[in-house]
């Protein structure tokens, strides 16, 4: 994709998505000639908040905002690419308000020079272990021209910081585009790259980081002055190097807002932004161990998972790594980092500044492109796509065709062919259901079917490991593989599709159906959607956790709270048991009803929980994979000072926002809830009120006897909807009632001395059962949520 565009889509997603949302300082753009949107950002919440943060469904909300005005004026003049690439990229940001997208963009002052600029940088949100991957934190890799490299230039000499890294394989300099870009880097990091495709970068992490710690990686040895030697990372920091060493050198005085440090600043920004010429002049001046390749740091990858078809640098495609998936090795670079190499720098001024980015660009090429060449020797010469594209070709050639609307069905139209097309399609079909067919990896078959997509789109993170497409994949196989004889049914909306490519209008009065056509509306694409959505909430499962039973899955879906026990995706998170020094060290006073257990935070009391209400499954935090206890947490009741003021400071935020639809997570993340119920702007608490309503309770309760459960509940629940029973919700999948009847039955049980807590906790109970419940994966958790009660 062009960089020309991606660098515009990436602007402007920051602006909506980071600036305006939730973060109090404006995010660093590529074009100087940017400008805020004119777009409702409360509308933009609203539909984050709806169709990614309730329900987990990014599709639905790409599909929500592309309605909205400004969209539809943007992108009305857009190419196709154009807009799917706008889809895939607004993508990326929507995933980082996915409930177990783990991360958030925070702000910093550490790399701004002595705490006098603002930046971005990327905070975990949860704990994560060695081994994790930061699925949806993805990063695009733009290339870029030397105009464009110019325009860079002007811009980092206005005071932008933009980090432009050097490709050896492609020969240019890059840019990272989405979220992933703002990672910082750190001498001795957490977190280092993976490749999602030829295009497209995730992370690993490399040591276990807890809830609120700064994802770092290592960017590259000389990638903050030579030897890093203007590094300002927490590393260099504590080991009195880097930045800090000539801070401490020339007295402060680069601490100090004075004209040289700024300078320093504009200076190291230049240095950054090396055009390949530059590049060249100074490769030649400087030794080769200033060299710095990321392949160096981040060891093979595998591009099995990525349809490439840039084949310049086949040659040097290592076939052996099929079976072995992004076996990254993890090179300790905090052995890089010397005193000594700080010894040399200010000499060091003239050599490169620049990285490669080689490993991003695959070099398995030769052994994909062999692989496509079996694939398209599979079929005739003439076969240049996917049955349904034979379709869409069959429909759209109306000389031949003559339309019957036989079947009163709205999602089916049959289309009757003259009988050669027909031959031809049925040898066509049969050909490509074959065995060579089924020999191929399901992601380059699929890929294959959509022809639109580009390598730059389907490096758009997980697609190739999903097993539902790989389910779907199958399905759509199944559906097309033996055509009824003269006759083709083609779903009504791939018509629909195919004649508005005929039409090829790009009015706005068409807008809708061009918003639907990118979506490709058909059953099997709407299935991607959920595909799409699971994804992301598989997100943080290592690969080969993802041969899960997609069948079990979609029937757990049907049938939510009756499903039996089948392990949770998310439970697979779970990589170590023991219990976190949050969890340990627990200041807030939980209520534990009396048929749960107590303790649930290892592996053999997860299993236990799993029988604790019968056959229903255990339950893990969707956030940290933890365990869950059987405890409830109330805003009022357990509050705890010391938590509150430390997140006075924090802004709005959208695991703050997850809270609101899931206030009961896990003792690790339950600061998260402190968050909310200070932070949140839109739908402040009112704290008299509940208090009020908590005394009512107490009251109440005084009054009646514990016996009385069920009647009393459903009267207290209605006492208890402060805010959430002003919203209409939707749909409630699942009796709100019997939530509240369990949780008050259970609190009543407790001693007097627990009553307190036990009558706001109620509170809380009534909260969630207006919650509605999000899709699966997660909702098998959601519906484990239950359980608690
Ligand atoms: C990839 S961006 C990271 C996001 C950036 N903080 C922002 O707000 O856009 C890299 C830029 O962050 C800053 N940066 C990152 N790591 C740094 C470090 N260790 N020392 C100094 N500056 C750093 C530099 O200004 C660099 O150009």
């Amino acid at each position: 994709m062009d960089f020309c565009f991606l660098s515009k889509f990436d602007d402007l997603f920051t602006d909506i998505f980071l600036d305006a949302q939730f973060l109090w300082f404006d995010t660093v753009k590529l074009n100087t000639d940017h400008r805020r949107p004119r777009i409702r950002s409360d509308k933009v919440l609203k539909t984050i908040q709806d169709h990614v943060l309730t329900t987990g469904k990014t599709n639905e909300a790409v599909k929500e905002l592309l309605r909205m005005d400004y969209f539809k004026h943007y992108l009305a003049a857009k190419s196709t690419k154009q807009r799917q690439e706008f889809i895939h990229h607004m993508k990326r940001y929507l995933y980082m308000y996915m409930p177990n997208a783990g991360y958030e963009i925070a702000d910093t002052k550490r790399y701004g020079g002595a705490g006098r600029r603002v930046e971005a940088c990327v905070m975990v949100t949860k704990d994560w272990n060695f081994g994790d991957e930061l699925r949806l934190c993805t990063g695009m890799i733009a290339h870029l021209n030397p105009r464009q490299e110019r325009d860079l230039k002007k811009a980092s000499n206005n005071n932008r910081d933009i980090s432009v890294m050097w490709s050896s394989r492609r020969q240019c300099n890059c840019l990272f585009l989405g979220p992933a870009r703002f990672v910082n880097h750190d001498c001795d990091p957490n977190a280092e790259f993976i490749s999602l495709g030829p295009n497209s970068v995730t992370f690993r992490i490399i040591k276990d980081i807890k809830c609120g710690d700064e994802l770092t990686v290592y960017y590259g040895k000389h990638y903050v002055g030579a030897n890093n030697h203007h590094c300002r990372c927490a590393t260099c920091e504590t080991r009195r190097i880097g930045q800090s060493s000539s801070d401490d050198e020339d007295g402060g005085a680069n601490s100090t807002d004075d004209e040289e440090s700024v300078d320093y600043l504009s200076r190291s920004r230049k240095r950054k932004s090396t055009s390949y010429e530059e590049h060249l002049w100074r490769k030649k001046q400087a030794s080769s161990d200033y060299r710095i390749d990321l392949e160096d740091l981040i060891g093979i990858v595998d591009d099995n998972e990525e349809d490439d078809a840039d084949t310049e640098d086949g040659s040097q495609s290592d076939n052996n790594n099929s079976g072995a998936s992004k076996q990254i090795q993890h090179i300790d670079t905090s052995s890089k980092l010397t005193e000594t190499n700080h010894e040399q720098i200010d000499n060091d001024d003239n050599k490169p500044q620049v990285m490669s980015i080689h490993f991003l660009c695959n070099e398995n090429n030769k052994k994909r492109q062999e692989q496509q060449d079996v694939y398209s020797t599979s079929r005739s010469a003439s076969f240049s796509h996917s049955p349904l594209d034979l379709l869409c070709n069959a429909v759209l050639d109306a000389e031949y065709l003559q339309v019957q609307h036989q079947q009163p069905k709205q999602e089916e139209i049959t289309v009757v062919v003259g009988p050669e097309i027909h031959k031809d399609a049925t040898d066509r079909l049969m050909q490509h259901s074959g065995n060579q067919q089924q020999q191929l990896p399901f992601q380059q078959r699929w890929q294959s079917m959509d022809e639109d997509n580009s390598s730059d789109t389907k490096a758009d993170s997980a697609v190739g490991l999903s097993p539902q497409l790989h389910h779907q994949d199958i399905h759509h196989h199944q559906k097309t593989k033996i055509p009824p004889p003269s006759i083709i049914h083609a779903t009504n909306n791939t018509t629909k599709a195919s004649t508005k490519k005929k039409s090829a209008t790009t009015g706005l009065s068409q807008w809708q159906d061009d918003v639907d056509s990118l979506f490709d509306n058909d059953e099997q694409l709407s299935e991607l959607d959920d595909f799409m959505d699971d994804v992301s909430d598989l997100s943080s499962v290592c690969s080969s956790d993802l041969t899960l039973n997609m069948d079990s899955i979609n029937k757990d879906r049907k049938h939510l709270q009756l499903s039996t026990p089948s392990p949770s995706p998310v439970s697979r998170i779970k990589k170590s048991s023991s219990a976190s020094p949050i969890t340990n060290n627990r200041r807030i006073p939980a209520v534990v009803p009396p048929s749960a257990p107590t303790d649930t935070n290892n592996s053999n009391n997860n299993k236990h929980h799993h029988h604790q209400h019968g056959d229903k499954p255990g339950l893990n935090c969707m956030a940290c994979g933890r365990a869950l206890k059987s405890e409830t947490i109330s805003d009022e009741s357990a509050a705890d000072v010391a938590v509150a003021n430390e997140l006075a400071t924090w802004t709005w935020s959208p695991s703050a926002a997850f809270t609101d639809w899931r206030p009961q997570r896990c003792p690790r993340c339950e600061r998260h809830v402190r968050v909310f119920t200070q932070e949140w702007p839109a739908r402040k608490i009112n704290k008299k009120k509940a208090a009020s309503v908590s005394l009512q309770q107490q009251q109440h309760k005084k009054m009646e006897a514990p016996s009385v459960n069920k009647k009393r509940s459903h009267g207290t629940k209605k006492q208890q909807q402060p805010y959430h029973q002003k919203k209409s919700e939707p749909s409630r999948p699942f009796s709100t009632t019997s939530h509240v009847v369990e949780g008050i039955k259970t609190q009543q049980a407790l001693p007097n001395k627990a009553s307190a807590a036990a009558a706001t906790t109620m509170v809380t109970v009534s909260r969630k059962s207006f919650v509605r419940s999000p899709p699966t994966p997660t909702s098998e958790i959601f519906d484990g949520v239950e359980d608690l009660f």
